[in-house]
């Protein structure tokens, strides 16, 4: 027998819902937040906090937003049980401090929190931070049970989310890893992954019928990637050199990832190691064919080609991402089910545009 109306059953699920606030919420990353949370099952958005553009309602920033908040300035509200930060780089280290100590769960998109050692951090991002301040990094196919446990998740950069998921399945394995002679990456980006406030990567002129590298060398997504498989950039075992560079796309990463090793692997042995270690990944696709940036924009898939296998042991990955979804919104979503003991595909695998 059914004891609920349905109007009771509504607000008692309401009750139930995570009260979720976004701080950054006018970006790219955080309009990505807005809409995929917009429709979330278990979510409740409160506030969306901006900077420049406090005092507008979202939906008027982004027309196709269904909500009808409007962007507050942060002024260390506590209401909420979940806090997203979509900020520029050192903006959180401000913040998560005070949230932690509230007792609040938190999932940060920028690079604040995810270089363990300080001085790499601060050589590769150019701002100082304190000691110890990181917190469980945010790549569900490489450390699924600790975010379970956590109350705050530092989320991947995005090259790092393609560059880590093409080559997991090779450094993870000791063996493999030992056999490593070389790692070489060229990767492009849309120009979304540069931020909305940049001005130069937006201008249409600069971009049209244009494509540049950029930071080679020097990409503070370097040193993350490295880290994700116990490596340190100050002394790696092997050559990693990553050439990024940003393309005439709005959204997507695109990367080809080279791996030397001292042996020979075939092309069926490289395409059932990569199966077999993604076998229960719900958001990892590997293609038999090239992956391209349309078949995974606007969703939180990444796409793994392996494409070519030589006698001199060189095995060419191909991968791609969109940088807004999986690169960021998306994965961060990902992070907060798996921390709420949720499926880790709610809400990341309908309502995307374009599918
Ligand atoms: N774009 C991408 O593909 C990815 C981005 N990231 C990271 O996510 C974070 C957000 O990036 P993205 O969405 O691209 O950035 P955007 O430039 O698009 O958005 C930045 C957000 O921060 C707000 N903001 C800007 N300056 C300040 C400030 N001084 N104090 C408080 N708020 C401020 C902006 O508010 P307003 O607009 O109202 O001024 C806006 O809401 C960055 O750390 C980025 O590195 C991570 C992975 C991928
Ligand atoms: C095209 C472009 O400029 N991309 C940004 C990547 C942004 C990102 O995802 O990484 P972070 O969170 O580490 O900033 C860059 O190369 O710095």
């Amino acid at each position: 027998m059914n004891f609920y109306s349905s109007k009771t059953k509504e607000r008692h699920h309401e009750k139930l819902k995570q009260k979720v606030s976004i701080i950054g919420a006018s970006g790219y990353s955080g309009s990505e937040l807005t809409r995929l949370l917009s429709d979330h099952p278990a979510v409740e958005i409160l506030h969306l906090y901006a900077h420049g553009q406090a005092g507008k309602k979202a939906a008027e920033v982004y027309p196709y937003l269904e909500t009808d908040l409007t962007y507050e300035t942060y002024e260390g509200d506590l209401s909420s049980n979940i806090y997203f930060l979509a900020l520029p780089h050192g903006e959180a280290l401000k913040l998560v401090p005070d949230l932690l100590k509230a007792g609040k769960k938190v999932i940060d998109l920028s690079g604040d929190f995810r270089i363990h050692s300080v001085s790499v951090h601060e050589k590769y991002y150019k701002n100082t931070k304190p000691e110890g301040s990181t917190l469980q990094y945010g790549q569900p196919e490489l450390f699924k049970e600790d975010i379970k446990k956590a109350t705050a998740i530092s989320n991947p950069g995005c090259y790092a989310t393609s560059i880590t998921l093409a080559l997991a399945p090779i450094l993870t394995d000791a063996h493999l890893k030992a056999e490593t002679e070389s790692v070489t990456v060229n990767a492009l980006s849309g120009m979304s992954g540069a931020g909305r406030s940049s001005k130069t990567i937006h201008s249409f002129s600069e971009m049209s019928g244009n494509v540049w590298a950029y930071k080679i060398g020097v990409h503070q997504h370097s040193p993350e990637i490295l880290q994700n498989f116990g490596l340190d950039i100050a002394c790696p075992p092997f050559p990693f050199t990553f050439v990024p560079m940003v393309a005439p796309l709005v959204r997507g990463i695109y990367t080809t990832t080279t791996v030397k090793l001292k042996q020979k692997l075939s092309l069926e042995e490289a395409h059932a190691r990569f199966r077999d270690f993604y076998k229960n990944e719900p958001f990892v696709r590997i293609k038999n064919e090239a992956p391209e940036i349309r078949g995974v924009a606007y969703t939180n898939y990444c796409d793994i080609g392996i494409q070519y296998c030589d006698d001199f042991g060189n095995i060419v990955i191909i991968s791609a991402i969109d940088n807004l979804i999986k690169g960021a919104a998306g994965q961060a979503i990902q992070n907060m089910n798996l921390m709420l003991g949720l499926s880790e595909e709610t809400a990341l695998k309908s309502g995307f545009f374009g599918q």
